[in-house]
């Protein structure tokens, strides 16, 4: 038996054998490759999903958004649905991931901004001033009812497979917020947070809260796991993070940590704020290319689960040059011993051929258990 993570109260430290787990936890057959795996249990094969599955990179994607725009279709349960369903359909993904928009909780309580294809989101009015704030409040009852409905439609499509529901951090949110739009170096968006504080943090307080709400309302509705997308906070030093950032990413974390869904808290370039996302709060620390997936858990101080990391740029790659750094990705990962989720460095590129998709997911399965090193045996 793998070693398990301290901090599930279920008496996985125990010495004395836990009761006869029920169905919904038991190590085979009922549990699920990606619960099992976030839980430090051995999971039947290594759990792989992409973030950025569903979209762009599906032929069968781009037919159903034809005439549609991103936004509307994120509106529509049945789109919705058919959207997230698809990468799970051709791969055989371990979990599905929610088909939506870090924006989608904004658009819902009537901010002005509209996701420009190749762009990405765009708003119309950006926040840079107290007055500005006014355009953020909580959600009210009813506005979040389409997730809901969603969500609750997509769980029964879905069988075990499980869902994974998902949110913007407050720091990625507000850049787009700030900046009015995509940005490089998000200099508006710093000088704000050192330069106007007390702005700063009631921007973040309300983005922390909306995007709470839409957590909430995915777990609510059945999501099985959450995933916190901080994308852009690997712009930050650490000091920053941790002063002006950290405390509310915190917030939305403890606002689904008491229902007892493993988090999942992600970012790019972060290697040097993993443990302090962990201290924020996380179940599983979402890597990026940039570290091994062992160190990166070693940095951390052990504790949660890792997932990641192929860099997405080797999915061109030639075949056997990519199936070698896919093995090294399950080797670091196997050395991990609170679990691993097998995961890309960050989102599908757009241009990725979907049967290369397909061929990783069929090695992680293959390969993945018995890529691992074996298990020290037990002493004493
Ligand atoms: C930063 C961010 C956004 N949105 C999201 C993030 C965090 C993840 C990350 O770091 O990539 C999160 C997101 N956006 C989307 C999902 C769906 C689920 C999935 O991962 O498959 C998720 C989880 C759909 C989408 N979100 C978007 C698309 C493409 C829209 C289209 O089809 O035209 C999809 C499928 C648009 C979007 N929305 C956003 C960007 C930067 C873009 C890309 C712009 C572009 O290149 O066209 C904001």
């Amino acid at each position: 038996m793998r070693s398990r993570r301290p901090h599930y109260a279920d008496g996985v430290n125990d010495p004395v054998p836990s009761p006869a787990p029920s169905p919904s936890t038991a190590p085979t057959g009922g549990e699920t490759p990606l619960l099992a795996a976030v839980a430090g249990r051995e999971p039947s094969r290594v759990p792989v999903w992409f973030m950025r599955q569903a979209g762009r990179s599906l032929p069968e994607y781009k037919k159903v958004r034809e005439g549609i725009s991103m936004l509307d279709s994120c509106a529509r349960p049945d789109l919705v649905t058919e959207i997230t369903m698809q990468p799970v359909r051709r791969y055989d993904v371990d979990a599905a991931i929610f088909y939506s928009d870090i924006m989608v909780p904004l658009r819902a309580i009537g901010v002005d901004l509209d996701i420009v294809p190749g762009t990405g989101p765009v708003i119309a009015r950006p926040v840079r001033s107290a007055e500005d704030l006014e355009q953020l409040r909580d959600p009210e009852p009813g506005e979040l009812d389409h997730i809901t409905a969603a969500v609750e439609l997509l769980v029964a499509e879905l069988g075990p497979t499980p869902l994974i529901g998902f949110c913007g951090a407050p720091f990625t949110l507000a850049s787009y917020l700030v900046e009015g739009g995509p940005s490089k170096d998000y200099a508006r968006t710093k000088a704000m947070m050192v330069g106007a504080p007390d702005l700063w943090h009631e921007l973040m307080a309300r983005l922390a809260r909306i995007s709470a709400a839409f957590l909430r309302t995915q777990v609510q509705a059945g999501a099985r796991a959450v995933q916190v997308f901080d994308s852009w906070a690997g712009s930050l030093p650490v000091r920053d993070y941790r002063s002006s950032v950290m405390p509310h990413s915190a917030s939305v974390l403890t606002a689904v940590g008491e229902r007892g869904v493993p988090r999942i808290h992600f970012g790019v370039g972060t290697s040097e704020l993993l443990p302090s996302m962990v201290e924020a709060g996380a179940d599983v620390i979402g890597v990026d290319w940039r570290l091994d997936l062992d160190d990166a858990w070693r940095r951390v101080g052990g504790g949660v689960a890792v997932q990641g990391n192929l860099d997405p740029a080797l999915l061109t790659a030639p075949w056997p040059v990519l199936a070698e750094r896919v093995r090294d990705v399950l080797r670091a990962g196997g050395r991990v011993p609170t679990g691993h989720v097998f995961n890309l460095g960050h989102g599908v590129p757009p241009t990725t051929d979907p049967d290369v998709l397909a061929r990783v997911v069929d090695l992680v399965h293959e390969e993945g258990l018995a890529l691992r090193e074996p298990a020290e045996p037990a002493r004493g």
